[in-house]
């Protein structure tokens, strides 16, 4: 496979060492998206929370200290990503069940959790893509749930447009059909609230927007 796109849980695999790092002091606003993102996950004893591309846990560092008793479910691709997770938290290890592989796959239930969050994973997916996925996500939340969406956004429909004909460029050259790979194509925030609507969700709101990044709130009913 040519350098030019890595398959995305080989992508965050081999880059684990200097993700935190890389994230924390490259990328902007991280020092704040990160802890306001924690604010807005529910204060209440043993909630279960679903973390959609979890990663290192990055979120999860913030969430667990306004919410100690918290149960996190996290999936992940990549189970690099996943171990350094685990090593973290040994002393939590009961509240945290780790999941290695595609959100798009995995099975969450229904109305089994209270909320569900996604942080820096959503601009990698077509518009279909994450439709498909934002149903999953209404169903498997409770009647009062909620998902909270922080992700790095376009900041106009020339840019979307832009990532996603080099998306399909780069797919078409090296001749992918199918399968994750590391390319970002990320949607304004118009979209982005146009998407959650149309997979059921009544309310959706930009809570708050950085340079280029952006939280979303998206309640059940
Ligand atoms: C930029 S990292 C964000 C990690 C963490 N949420 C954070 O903010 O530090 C993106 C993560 O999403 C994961 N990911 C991407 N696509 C995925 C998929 N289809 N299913 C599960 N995880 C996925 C990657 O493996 C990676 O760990």
């Amino acid at each position: 496979m040519s350098e030019l796109l890595e398959e995305m849980g080989r992508f965050f695999d081999r880059r684990v060492d200097n993700y935190e790092k890389h994230m924390l002091e490259s990328v902007t606003d991280s020092n704040e998206f990160y802890t306001e993102t924690a604010r807005l996950v529910p204060k209440r004893e043993d909630l279960n929370l679903l973390d959609l591309g979890c990663g290192t846990g990055l979120e999860l560092d913030e969430i667990l200290k306004l919410n100690p008793t918290i149960n996190v479910t996290g999936i992940d691709l990549s189970s690099k990503m996943l171990e350094r997770l685990k090593s973290k938290y040994i002393d939590k290890a009961d509240q945290l069940t780790l999941i290695n592989g595609s959100y798009f796959d995995v099975d969450f239930g229904m109305g089994k959790f209270d909320s569900a969050l996604s942080v820096q994973t959503m601009h990698h997916f077509t518009h279909k893509q994450k439709v498909t996925l934002y149903k999953k996500i209404y169903y498997c939340l409770s009647s009062d749930g909620f998902y909270i969406e922080t992700d790095y956004i376009a900041n106009s429909q020339k840019d979307e447009d832009f990532f996603f004909a080099e998306s399909k460029r780069l797919r078409s050259e090296l001749g992918l059909t199918h399968g994750f790979y590391h390319i970002d194509t990320p949607c304004t925030a118009e979209n982005q609230i146009k998407l959650l609507k149309s997979a059921g969700f009544k309310e959706v709101k930009l809570h708050r927007q950085y340079k280029n990044t952006a939280i979303f709130m998206a309640k059940k009913i």
